[in-house]
């Protein structure tokens, strides 16, 4: 039996891994796929947003969502499980993606494709690693150097660079293919500064496509055929040697959940305050707006904030809104909490 080729998705927060592969889904050329999405937060809002949005390339029985975590750090309990019920369907998928959570590191992940029952029976036909070209831009990566150097001063034990910068080589260190996303945003001098950026992090031959809203041809994102899992010794790594163990400390995240908001543009004003005021890094969910009988979608990356109704409310489904609120550790989630709270009602019973 032929291995199922997988694609692994990886890329920092907002970096656009979900709107990649909405892209692919409603460009998928008759392939079947399956689509394992994993996130950061506790409530899946990306799942929710692929379901439906081509049922003939990938039904919704065929998405799986792994939320509350990083798949790299539950490789054993969640991942190869959902890998073998995909592996041991009867019509198995012709190629599986999966979609890390913004803050996995993909190495574990890929190494997971050498345990005996998946590499008979699938491989890695590449790690595609999206880019955030104008978070790169704006210095999101980059270690304020006296900001580091005051760190060390109070506690000498520290000897790592920022989280961001740690992620954004891990992310770049084991990709097979770059898609430099958000295009559209920046100019042509800071994008050129960013791919150059983003070359030096890189091995030797990966290539990088430039893209706006994910658009990439699909023949080259998923025929990249790099069984990755074969070549884990060239992809550089901060955890090669600690035995693969790491956790995610520097990061925190939380929910906020309420019920119908009354004034949008109230909390879209809120919210942009408490991003700049706290240093969020994402938001991200469903919102129940008064008197709309859509639910409406609310994305933060950084200071940019975007919204968008999707589909109407369902009978079975309670009118609620419900944020994933994303930062860096010690993250002042009881002020982002009031801050948020007067612009949320309160849960029908
Ligand atoms: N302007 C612009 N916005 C983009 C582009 N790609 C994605 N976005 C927006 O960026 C936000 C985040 O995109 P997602 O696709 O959800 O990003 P993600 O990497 O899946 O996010 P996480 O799963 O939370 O890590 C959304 O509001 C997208 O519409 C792009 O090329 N240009």
């Amino acid at each position: 039996m032929s291995k199922v080729p997988t694609t692994v998705i990886t890329g920092f927060l907002g970096a656009g891994k979900t709107t990649l592969i909405r892209h692919l889904l409603g460009n998928a050329g008759g392939r079947r796929l399956a689509l394992i999405i994993n996130e950061f937060g506790d409530v899946g809002v990306d799942g929710e947003l692929v379901k439906g949005c081509n049922d003939a390339a990938c039904p919704e029985d065929d998405i799986v969502e792994l939320a509350n975590g990083c798949i790299c750090c539950t490789v054993a309990d969640d991942f190869l499980p959902t890998m073998m019920k995909l592996l041991d369907r009867p019509n198995r998928p012709e190629h599986i993606i999966i979609e890390t959570s913004g803050l996995a590191l993909p190495k574990p992940l890929v190494k997971a494709f050498q345990w005996p029952d998946i590499r008979t029976r699938a491989t890695v036909d590449g790690v595609v690693a999206l880019i955030d070209a104008d978070a790169v831009a704006a210095g999101r990566f980059a270690t304020d150097e006296a900001a580091l150097a005051a760190a060390r001063a109070a506690d000498p034990s520290l000897d790592h660079e920022s989280p961001l910068e740690e992620l954004f080589e891990e992310q770049l260190g084991c990709a097979d293919m770059v898609v430099l996303n958000k295009t559209d945003l920046i100019d042509a001098e800071p994008l050129a500064a960013v791919e150059r950026q983003v070359e030096a992090e890189i091995r030797p031959g990966v290539k990088i496509v430039r893209a706006a809203h994910g658009v990439v041809d699909i023949a080259a994102l998923l025929g990249i055929t790099a069984a990755a899992e074969d070549d884990l010794d060239s992809r550089p790594s901060h955890i090669d040697g600690l035995d693969a163990d790491h956790d995610h400390d520097d990061f925190d995240s939380f929910v906020v959940a309420g019920g119908e908001v009354a004034d949008l543009d109230a909390m879209l004003t809120g919210m942009a305050t408490l991003i700049a005021r706290h240093d969020v890094l994402r938001i991200k969910g469903m919102v129940a707006v008064t008197g709309k009988g859509s639910r409406l979608v609310v994305q933060a990356v950084g200071p940019r904030i975007q919204h968008f109704y999707d589909r109407p409310w369902l009978p079975s489904e309670s009118r609620r809104t419900q944020l994933v609120v994303i930062g860096q550790k010690g993250l002042d989630r009881a002020a982002i909490e009031a801050g948020l709270a007067p612009q949320l009602g309160s849960v029908a019973a």
